[in-house]
């Protein structure tokens, strides 16, 4: 069965209102950061961004037919300060892609794309019961934006994610592994980030999301993001022809910021 939303011309973000008409609202995601209209706030630097993440867990990476995606078990998982006013736990991660190295990130800044951007998402278990009762409230989930580069070298921590794609090239297929991940590699040294409220970049577009995007981008090889494309959005019993439904690109262009705030912190 084809997935009623993607990436397609026949399915893709232009698409996305006629079945989930949130995605048509004023708080949607992504957007383009228009540096200049950023503002500084004491608030985010009297309480810094704090993340917790274990070091070795068991995880689940599964094809959505529309990217990758690594389902944690939220225990041990904590993300607090900022511009977050609770703790909120790791639920699952993923990254978007294109199929150029100059585009594929979902935020631009000042109008430039970078080749992939990788979602940490949070949800706020201080406050709701559920990842799914957070998804439908306004401070419901707390991403993490993380711009990707293209580097000479392989990330080490993203390999370890990579190395499993194999198992899991069709929509639907899925593969349990325990490693041992740092979570800290896959984050910017820097902490210096923007911040403004959105929405989830994939339908159905809840305008849930408080949005933290760092100003440092880590590095990925071609080689590791030629792998992100070999994922395919169909079914392994999809018979269509080899090249097709490759998922070479799964972002969805910038949308306006309106009148939303733009917070920076650090320069
Ligand atoms: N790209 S995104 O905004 O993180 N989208 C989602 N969808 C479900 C959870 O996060
Ligand atoms: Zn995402």
């Amino acid at each position: 069965m084809s997935l009623d939303w993607g990436y397609t011309d026949d399915n893709g973000p232009s698409t996305w209102a006629e079945k989930y008409p949130l995605a048509a609202g004023a708080r949607q995601s992504p957007v383009d950061i228009d540096t200049s209209k950023a503002t500084s706030d004491n608030s985010l630097v009297d309480r810094e961004i704090d993340w917790s993440y274990p070091s070795n867990c068991s995880y689940r990476i599964v094809n959505t037919g529309y990217g990758w995606r690594v389902d944690t078990y939220g225990d041990d998982t904590a993300l607090s300060g900022g511009p977050l006013s609770e703790v909120y736990k790791l639920e699952q991660f993923h990254c978007h892609w294109g199929a150029t190295n100059d585009e594929g990130s979902e935020h631009t800044v000042d109008g430039k794309s970078y080749a992939a951007e990788l979602h940490l998402v949070h949800w706020n278990s201080e406050k709701y019961s559920s990842f799914k009762e957070a998804a439908s409230q306004p401070d419901g989930l707390a991403v993490l934006g993380v711009f990707m580069e293209i580097g000479n070298a392989d990330n080490a921590e993203l390999e370890k994610i990579i190395s499993l794609i194999p198992k899991i090239i069709h929509k639907g297929q899925d593969s349990q592994a325990s490693f041992d991940l740092d979570f800290g590699s896959l984050l910017p040294e820097s902490k210096h980030y923007w911040t403004y409220l959105g929405s989830l970049t994939t339908p159905p577009c809840n305008e849930c999301v408080i949005w933290t995007v760092f100003k440092e981008p880590i590095t990925i090889s071609e080689r590791q993001l030629e792998v992100f494309r070999s994922l395919k959005s169909v079914g392994e019993e999809d018979a269509i022809e080899p090249e097709e439904g490759k998922l070479v690109k799964n972002y969805r262009p910038p949308l306006p910021l309106g009148n939303r705030v733009l917070r920076e912190c650090g320069p």
